[in-house]
């Protein structure tokens, strides 16, 4: 199974090799504004889905919030620890 660090190694490769098909590469291109409003899609839903939803509708919306949270961080270039050093 995926962790939070294994993805955001995975999406700082994909930004420095950019594969053709990636999704990540895509979003990434499509700048801060952009992933700015999927963040905010994603966590509407992710509330959403915990309210009216099941567990398991709520965990994948919730997996789609961390996932464009860390294109986020690689779009402004911040690592993990520029984050974690705030929790
Ligand atoms: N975990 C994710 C992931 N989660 C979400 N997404 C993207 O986000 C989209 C889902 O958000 P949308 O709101 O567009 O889709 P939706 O139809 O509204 O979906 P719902 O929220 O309604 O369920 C998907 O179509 C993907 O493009 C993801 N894209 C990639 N990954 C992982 O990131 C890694 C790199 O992926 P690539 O860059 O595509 O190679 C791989 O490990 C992937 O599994």
């Amino acid at each position: 199974m995926k962790s939070f660090e294994d993805l955001f190694a995975e999406l700082e490769h994909k930004a420095a090799t950019r594969p053709e098909g990636s999704a990540t590469v895509e979003e990434l291109d499509r700048g801060v504004h952009f992933i700015g409003k999927k963040l905010v899609e994603e966590a509407a839903e992710a509330w959403m889905a915990c309210e009216h939803e099941s567990d398991e509708a709520a965990c994948e919306e919730m997996s789609q919030l961390l996932y464009h949270l860390q294109v986020m961080m690689v779009a402004k270039g911040y690592t993990l620890q520029d984050v974690y050093r705030y929790l």
